[in-house]
């Protein structure tokens, strides 16, 4: 039989709620599928800020080199706000990335046939949406260096860096050939490089590599633009290659697309080494403790852990084809409510979808 050990990062927030029934459809999985899976739960982000002073502990990080796949949930609440910004939650994932090298994070926007009506978006424009952000996850804005607060002036000032080198972008652009090259072949490269010295070598560097492969169509467009074309015409995209500012922005954004950011899941890869298998909303402390978040997310990402970080693609197929026929019966968390449907909380939706396990 065949033996995982992955590391669960329940977090903050709704983080510990969305988790539980992870755990519990994990189980059944493994069951069903032969396979037997060690959960070993470790503190991550403000929880582990509360218990060990910082929010990234090194016996975490430790755990989660020695994984075989990190599932997290989600960081953040407004209480550490007014921390230093190396103690926020926030920066405790990031953190994690870095030390994890996880420069590729595979976001894929797909369309849930019986959500077509739940998207902002008129049907029309949803239904044949089927794309990946793959944003940059440990460069750009988010890592540059210098960056800071001058306090000691007249006006207070505050900056950040956006850089990269073409290394980094050569990296990332070669995981977004090889997606493209497993569904439509067509890459369009987001970037701002009518402004941004940054975005040029972006741009540039994309060109040079992937027109190494005759098989890939790339195109590029300004970031202000991709975000008008993702809502008035996201059926034209397969893989957006993106910065990690522009992928963070452009994927909350293309959530929408499937109805709630309830929905979408995500996968921060290296090329060995565990993944970090998480949802791309945060840890929502608007509605926290009510138990009425949407797991659908992080099952997802469970999905394409199983599917990627543990190579157990048909325990995958069955949890998506779970998902699926707990939406069609019409059976929706509040995020996804429409009035014709019936509202479950996020222990009852993950209780359907064990039962269909
Ligand atoms: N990967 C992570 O852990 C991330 C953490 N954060 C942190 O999370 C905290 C809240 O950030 P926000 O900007 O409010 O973003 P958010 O994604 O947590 O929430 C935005 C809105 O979406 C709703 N929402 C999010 N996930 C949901 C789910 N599964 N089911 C139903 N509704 C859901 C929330 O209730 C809220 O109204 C902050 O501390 C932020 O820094 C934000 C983004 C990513
Ligand atoms: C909270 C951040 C570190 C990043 C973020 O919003 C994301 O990765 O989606
Ligand atoms: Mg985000």
């Amino acid at each position: 039989m065949k033996k995982y050990k992955i590391v669960l990062l329940s977090g903050d927030g709704i983080g510990p709620e969305i988790s539980e029934v992870s755990k519990k459809v994990l189980k059944k999985l493994s069951k069903n599928h032969n396979f037997d899976i060690e959960i070993i739960e470790k503190l991550f982000g403000g929880i582990a800020y509360e218990k060990y002073g910082t929010p990234a502990p090194d016996e975490t990080l430790d755990q989660c080199k020695k994984s075989d796949a990190v599932l997290l949930a989600c960081v953040g609440d407004i209480k550490y706000d007014s921390l230093a910004r190396e103690l926020r939650p926030e920066s405790g994932l990031l953190k994690l990335r870095s030390a994890l090298n996880l420069f590729a994070n595979i976001r894929p926007v797909k369309i849930r046939k019986s959500l077509l009506d739940a998207s902002s978006l008129k049907k029309e424009i949803v239904e044949h949406v089927d794309l990946i952000v793959v944003r940059e996850l440990i460069g750009g804005i988010y890592f540059g260096k210098p960056r800071g607060h001058i306090t000691n002036t007249k006006i207070p000032k505050a900056f950040n860096t956006m850089v990269y080198d073409s290394n980094e972008i050569e990296r990332i652009t070669e995981i977004a050939i090889k997606i493209a090259n497993q569904r439509n072949k067509k890459i369009c490269s987001v970037d701002k490089s009518n402004v941004l010295e940054v975005s040029q070598l972006w741009r540039d560097t994309v060109l040079n590599i992937t027109s190494k492969d005759k098989n890939i169509s790339l195109s590029n467009m300004y970031v202000d633009n991709a975000a008008m074309q993702l809502v008035r015409d996201p059926g034209q995209f397969d893989v957006i290659l993106t910065s990690n500012l522009f992928g963070d922005i452009l994927s909350d954004l293309a959530a929408m697309l499937t109805g709630s950011i309830g929905m979408l899941p995500s996968a921060s890869l290296n090329n060995n080494g565990p993944g970090v298998f998480e949802p791309v909303h945060g840890s929502a402390p608007d509605i926290a403790g009510k138990n009425i978040a949407n797991p659908i997310a992080m099952l997802l990402s469970a999905s394409m852990m199983l599917k990627i970080g543990l190579n157990e693609e048909e325990a995958a197929e069955n949890l998506e084809t779970a998902i699926d026929k707990v939406l069609s019966k019409g059976f929706r968390t509040a995020d996804l409510a429409d009035g014709s449907t019936e509202v479950l909380s996020c222990s009852e939706i993950g209780d359907k979808i064990i039962n269909e396990i």
